[in-house]
C-alpha cells in the first residue's frame, strides 16, 4: 500500500493565508512583536526567514562540523530578551529588500516555493512511509503548558510576545517540527501563561545587579534580573478583561508570527456571554496544583499536610485546565493526527482525549524524574494520575529508572500488568521507553563560536580571571539544583587542596525557578546561598580575590556562552533533575579547551552523559576531590572525555530526539494496532446468533471472568448480580450453563450450588457436577497422588521467603498464592518456584505447572478445562442437528486458554463459537475476541437475557484506556 500522502503545503501558491500551512517556519527571535501587516497576504501567513537547516536530513546524526543550526524559536530562552532591532523578526520590506530577482522576492516573500528549502521527498526520508496502516495524517499537534511566550495585553493593540524564558531543548523540538527539515506539519497547543496588562504608565522593571560578591560584574550591559522580578507583577484585583477582537487578534499573531501554528488554550476565571468578554483573575491557579503537588514529589519532597479544601481547589483547577486543553485539541483534530503531549502539568490529558476519541494516537513525554514507588504513593491523587497517563498510547521518560519507577507503580498502585517494555491497561498495551532528551547542538554551536561580539566577551573573561582556572555553574534557583551543595563541596575543596587558593575562582548563575512552588522555600534557598557565598569569600578570599563570584540573574546569551567557552570545569550537583541542559551546552561550548565536566549521578543528564565525571552530590568530600582530579587532568585526558561527550551531545540532539520518539511511537502504534490485536466481542453478531439457536451451550471460567481478581481469594464471592444474571441465564430450557474453574467443589457449592440449573466443574476439571444434581463426580479417582507433598515442601519453602504468600490445598490441585505479598518481589519468587517445580516434580510425574493471577498451580496433566470443554461438546451429539449452535466460552487466565483450544479444535462452525478472552486486547490468546474486565462480562450475559443495562458493554469498548469521570 503507498504511504499516505501528506496534505502538500510547499506546492502552496495562493496568496492567501492557509491557516494550516506551517510549511514556513520563521527564525524565531529572541523578542517579537509583529503587527499582521494589511494588504501583505503571504503564504504561511508571514513573512518568514527559512530555517537554515534545510540541508539537515531527519536521517540523523549529522555532521556537526557542516550543519547549521536548526531554527530556534527561543533558542537559549532563558537569556535576557534585547529588544534591539537586530532581534526583531524581520519584516517583508526587509525580507525583501536583498533579493536580486522578482523570483527571488517572491520566494523570499514565501509567495512561490522555494524548492531548495522544500520539505523533504517524503518517499525516501519520511519515517510514516514505514507505517502505511496507521493513515497518519502527516500532522503532529503538539499540547505543552505554554506557549513559548511571555504575552503582554495592552486593550486595542497589537500584543506583546517575548520569548518565556526555560525548556528550551523542548521548544526547540517545537521549531524543528515546523521547519522544512521535519517530514510533519505541527501545530502547538498551549496556554497562553500569566498575560501581563500593560498600562502605559507601567515603569519599566526596576532590575538592579544583585551579585552577592560585590566584586565582578562581567558585563555591565547585561541586563540582570533580580531574582524576585521574575514573577510577573500581580495582576489588579479587579482582573484583566479581554474581548473577543482582542482575543482575536492575538490568535492571528501566533498563528502568524512563529515557526509553527500555535494556538492558545485560554484559562479563564469568567465569561461575559452578552460581551464576549472573558476576565482573568487568579491566573497562577491553573499551575499550583502541578507545580506545588506534582513537581515536589517527583523531585522527592514532600509538602507538609496542607487544608484539604484549597487541596480540593488546587485538584480541580489542575483537571479543568487539562480539560480545557483536550476541548481545545479536538477543536482541530484530524484522523490521523499524533498528538504529543509533555510534562507534568498535562499528565490528565492522554486519557481526557482517549475518553472521546478511542483510537487517538497519543504519546506522552515526561520531562522531569518520575519518582520511586515509595514516594509516589504518598500522593493523594496518586490513582487519577496513573489513569490519566494512561490513556496515552506510549509513555517517555529521561532515564530508565523513571520509566520502571512508573511500570512499578502502575503494578503496585492499579495492579496492572507491566514489564519495562510497557503496561497493560484497560485492555490496551501502552508502551513505555527512554528517550533523554537533547539541545539543538549545531545551532547552540553556531551561535557560541559564530559571533563576533561573544569573541570580544571571551577574551574580557579570560582577562577578568587572567591567572585563574574557572569552574562554571548555571542552575536554576531551586534547592533540588544543589546550589547549596555545590558550594559547600567547593569549600571543603578550598580546606582540603589549599595549593589552589588564589589560583581558582567558581562563577555560578543562578536564574529564577520556571516553576513556583512554594515562595518560602525560594527565600531559603536564596539566603542559604548568600551566606555560605559571604562565609567562602569571608575565609578564603581578600581584597583582590573572590573565590566564588556569585550572580543570581539571567545572563546575556553572549555571556552566557561566553562563560562556558572560558571555563575549565562544568560542575553540575543537582540533587534530581529531569534532564540537566546546562551541562549539555557546556560541552558544546568547549569544542576548543576541552574542560571536564563533573555531573551528579542524580541528573537524568548522568545515564545520557556517560563519560562525565560522576558524582554524588551529598558526599562533599567526594565532590571536592573531583574537582581537584579534574583541574589535574592532562590535556591529553581532557581531549579523550571531551571527544566522547562532544559527540554524544552532538548525535543525541533535539532533532534526533524528536524523530526517535515519534518513531519509536509509531513502531509501537502499529505493533499494536487493533488488526494485530485480539478485537472486541461483537455483541450484535452474538446476539443474533444467540437468537437463532436452538442449543446453547456457555462455558464460563470463575476468578477473573466472573469476578475481579481481589486480594484474598475467599473474598472473591459472586455479586448479587451475577447471581441473578446466571440464574436467567440457566432458566432458559435451550441453555447448558457451566462454571469452569479452578476452584474447588466446596467452594462453588457455596457460592453456586443453590442455583440447581447451572453445571459445576472445579479443580480445573477434577471434578463435575451436573445440572440438576447434587452428586459430584471425580474424574480422577484413579490419580497416583504422591507428587503433592513434594509440590507442599517446595511451596513451604517459597512461603516462608515471601512474605504474604500462601498455600491453597486443594483435594486435587495445589495452589501457591502471592497477591498479598509485594507484586514485584512475589512475581520473581514465583518465577523462580516455578522453575524449581518443572526441574524437579514436573519431570518426575505427570503434573502441569500452571501460572495464574498472582499464583501458581500444579495439577495432574490429565485433567483440564479443556478436557471438559471437549466432553460438554460432544455430549451434545455431532450430527447437524445435534451439535450446539451457539457455544459462548469466557475466561481470563492461561488455564482458560485450554478451552479455547478445545473448541479451535472442535469441527463446530466459527460462527456458532464465541471464544472470549477478558482482559487486554493486546494478550496472547486462542480467544477470536476479547472483553476488558468482568463487569463487561455481565453486561454481555444481560445482553443475552434481555435486558436493558446490558447496553453499558458497547460503552465499555469505547472507552478503553480511559478515566471514568467519576474519578476524577
Ligand atoms: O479457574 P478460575 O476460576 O479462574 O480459578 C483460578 C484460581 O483462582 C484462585 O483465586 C483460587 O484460589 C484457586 O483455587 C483457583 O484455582
Amino acid at each position: 500500500m503507498a504511504p499516505p500522502t501528506p496534505p502538500s503545503r510547499s506546492t502552496q501558491t495562493s496568496p492567501e493565508p492557509d491557516p494550516h500551512d506551517d510549511a514556513h517556519p520563521a527564525l524565531h527571535p529572541s523578542v517579537t512583536s509583529v503587527p499582521v501587516t494589511p494588504g501583505v497576504h503571504l503564504a504561511g501567513g508571514s513573512a518568514y526567514i527559512e530555517p537554515e537547516d534545510t540541508r539537515e536530513k531527519s536521517s540523523l546524526p549529522f555532521d556537526p562540523e557542516t550543519a547549521t543550526p536548526g531554527p530556534s524559536w527561543n533558542a537559549n530562552s532563558y537569556f535576557a530578551p534585547k529588544g534591539g532591532e537586530k532581534d526583531r523578526p524581520s519584516s517583508p520590506t526587509e525580507v525583501a529588500k536583498g533579493a536580486k530577482s522578482g523570483e527571488e522576492l517572491l520566494r523570499r516573500l514565501s509567495i512561490i516555493p522555494d524548492p531548495s528549502k522544500q520539505k523533504h521527498d517524503l518517499a525516501d526520508v519520511d519515517p510514516r512511509a514505514a507505517h502505511p496502516g496507521l493513515n497518519l495524517s502527516g500532522r503532529v499537534i503538539s499540547a505543552n503548558f505554554t506557549v513559548p511566550y511571555s504575552i503582554g495585553y495592552s486593550p486595542g493593540n497589537d500584543w506583546e510576545l517575548n520569548s518565556r524564558r526555560g525548556t528550551s531543548a523542548l521548544f526547540d523540538s517545537f521549531s524543528y517540527l515546523a521547519s522544512a527539515s521535519s517530514p510533519w506539519n505541527h501545530v502547538l497547543v498551549g496556554w497562553t501563561g500569566e498575560i501581563q496588562e500593560l498600562p502605559s504608565a507601567r515603569p519599566p522593571s526596576s532590575a538592579s545587579f544583585r551579585a552577592t560578591t560585590g566584586h565582578v560584574q562581567p558585563n555591565k550591559a547585561a541586563a540582570p534580573i533580580p531574582v524576585d522580578a521574575s514573577k510577573p507583577p500581580p495582576p489588579p484585583p479587579e482582573g484583566i478583561r479581554i474581548g473577543r477582537k482582542d482575543r482575536d487578534r492575538l490568535e492571528q499573531q501566533l498563528e502568524r508570527d512563529h515557526g509553527g501554528k500555535v494556538v492558545p488554550v485560554w484559562l479563564v476565571d469568567e465569561k461575559d456571554e452578552k460581551t464576549d468578554t472573558v476576565l482573568l483573575k487568579d491566573q497562577s491557579r491553573w499551575r499550583r496544583y502541578a507545580e506545588y503537588e506534582l513537581y515536589t514529589l517527583f523531585h522527592y519532597k514532600v509538602n507538609a499536610p496542607a487544608d484539604g479544601r484549597a487541596a480540593r481547589t488546587s485538584w480541580a483547577n489542575y483537571y479543568r485546565m487539562n480539560k480545557l486543553f483536550a476541548d481545545r485539541i479536538l477543536e482541530l483534530y484530524q484522523p490521523g493526527d499524533i498528538i504529543f503531549i509533555h510534562d507534568f502539568y498535562l499528565l490528565l490529558l492522554p486519557s481526557l482525549l482517549r475518553h472521546r476519541l478511542p483510537n487517538i494516537y497519543i504519546g506522552f513525554f515526561l520531562h522531569v524524574p518520575f519518582p520511586s514507588s515509595e514516594f509516589y504513593r504518598c500522593l493523594s491523587r496518586r490513582k487519577e494520575i496513573l489513569e490519566g497517563l494512561l490513556g496515552a498510547n506510549m509513555i517517555g521518560f529521561q532515564s530508565y529508572s523513571y520509566s520502571r519507577h512508573f511500570s512499578s507503580c502502575c503494578t503496585r498502585i492499579l495492579g496492572f500488568d507491566s514489564s519495562v517494555a510497557g503496561v497493560d491497561a484497560y485492555g490496551a498495551h501502552v508502551a513505555v521507553d527512554v528517550f533523554p532528551i537533547g539541545i539543538n547542538a549545531a545551532a547552540t554551536q553556531k551561535q557560541a563560536y559564530g559571533d563576533p561580539v561573544i569573541e570580544e566577551k571571551v577574551k574580557a573573561i579570560r582577562e577578568l580571571y587572567a591567572n585563574k582556572r574557572i569552574i562554571v555553574g548555571r542552575d536554576r534557583l531551586d534547592s533540588v539544583r544543589g546550589v547549596a551543595q555545590k558550594l559547600q563541596a567547593f569549600e571543603i575543596f578550598l580546606e582540603k587542596y589549599p595549593e589552589w587558593h588564589g589560583k581558582v575562582v567558581l562563577v555560578q548563575v543562578t536564574s529564577p525557578s520556571s516553576v513556583q512552588p512554594d515562595k518560602n522555600e525560594d527565600n531559603r534557598v536564596v539566603n542559604k546561598i548568600s551566606d555560605l557565598v559571604a562565609r567562602i569569600n569571608g575565609t578564603y578570599g581578600s581584597l583582590a580575590y573572590a573565590p566564588v563570584q556569585h550572580f543570581p540573574q539571567y545572563l546575556d546569551k553572549e555571556e552566557y556562552f561566553a562563560l562556558l567557552r572560558d571555563a575549565d570545569i562544568g560542575l553540575i550537583t543537582s540533587v534530581r533533575d529531569g534532564m540537566n541542559t546546562t551541562s549539555l551546552e557546556y560541552v558544546i561550548c568547549q569544542k576548543e579547551n576541552q574542560g571536564p565536566l563533573i555531573l551528579s549521578e542524580f541528573s537524568g543528564t548522568a545515564g545520557f552523559l556517560a563519560e562525565a565525571v560522576h558524582i554524588n552530590p551529598w558526599d562533599l568530600g567526594g565532590v571536592a576531590d573531583a574537582i581537584n582530579q579534574a583541574l589535574q587532568m592532562t590535556p591529553e585526558e581532557r581531549k579523550e572525555q571531551h571527544t566522547k561527550l562532544y559527540k554524544h551531545v552532538i548525535e543525541n540532539n533535539v532533532q534526533a530526539w524528536t524523530n526517535n520518539f515519534l518513531k519509536r511511537l509509531m513502531t509501537n502504534l502499529s505493533s499494536f494496532d487493533q488488526s494485530f490485536a485480539t478485537p472486541s466481542l461483537d455483541l450484535t453478531r452474538m446476539l443474533a446468533q444467540y437468537k437463532k439457536a436452538k442449543r446453547r451451550l456457555f462455558m464460563f471460567d470463575y476468578d477473573g471472568t466472573l469476578t475481579p481478581i481481589v486480594k484474598d481469594p475467599q473474598a472473591a464471592i459472586p455479586s448479587d448480580r451475577v447471581i441473578r444474571t446466571l440464574k436467567t441465564l440457566a432458566s432458559d430450557p435451550a441453555n447448558a450453563v457451566w462454571i469452569i474453574s479452578g476452584r474447588d467443589q466446596a467452594f462453588l457449592d457455596e457460592w453456586m450450588g443453590h442455583i440447581t440449573e447451572l453445571g459445576l466443574s472445579a479443580e480445573h476439571g477434577s471434578f463435575m457436577r451436573h445440572p440438576r444434581s447434587d452428586e459430584w463426580e471425580n474424574l480422577t479417582e484413579k490419580t497416583d497422588m504422591s507428587w503433592q507433598s513434594e509440590v507442599i515442601d517446595i511451596f513451604q519453602h517459597y512461603t516462608e521467603k515471601t512474605q504474604g504468600s500462601f498455600i491453597e490445598r486443594k483435594k486435587i490441585a495445589l495452589t501457591w498464592h502471592y497477591r498479598r505479598a509485594d507484586p514485584e518481589y512475589g512475581l520473581f519468587q514465583a518465577r523462580e518456584c516455578q522453575k524449581q517445580l518443572e526441574k524437579t516434580v514436573g519431570k518426575k510425574y505427570e503434573v502441569e505447572v500452571m501460572t495464574g493471577k498472582a499464583n501458581l498451580e500444579v495439577r495432574p496433566r490429565f485433567v483440564n478445562k479443556g478436557e471438559i470443554a471437549k466432553r460438554l461438546v460432544q455430549a451434545y451429539g455431532e450430527g447437524p442437528d445435534e451439535a450446539p449452535d451457539f457455544v459462548l466460552c469466557l475466561g481470563d487466565d492461561f488455564t482458560d486458554e485450554d478451552m479455547f483450544r478445545a473448541l479451535r479444535q472442535s469441527n463446530l462452525p466459527n460462527e456458532h463459537v464465541f471464544a472470549v478472552t477478558v482482559g487486554a486486547s493486546s494478550k496472547q490468546t486462542l480467544a477470536s475476541s476479547h472483553l476488558v474486565e468482568p463487569k463487561d462480562v455481565i453486561s454481555a450475559i444481560s445482553l443475552l437475557n434481555g435486558k436493558s443495562d446490558a447496553g453499558n458493554v458497547g460503552a465499555v469498548a469505547v472507552v478503553e484506556g480511559s478515566i471514568p469521570e467519576s474519578r476524577l
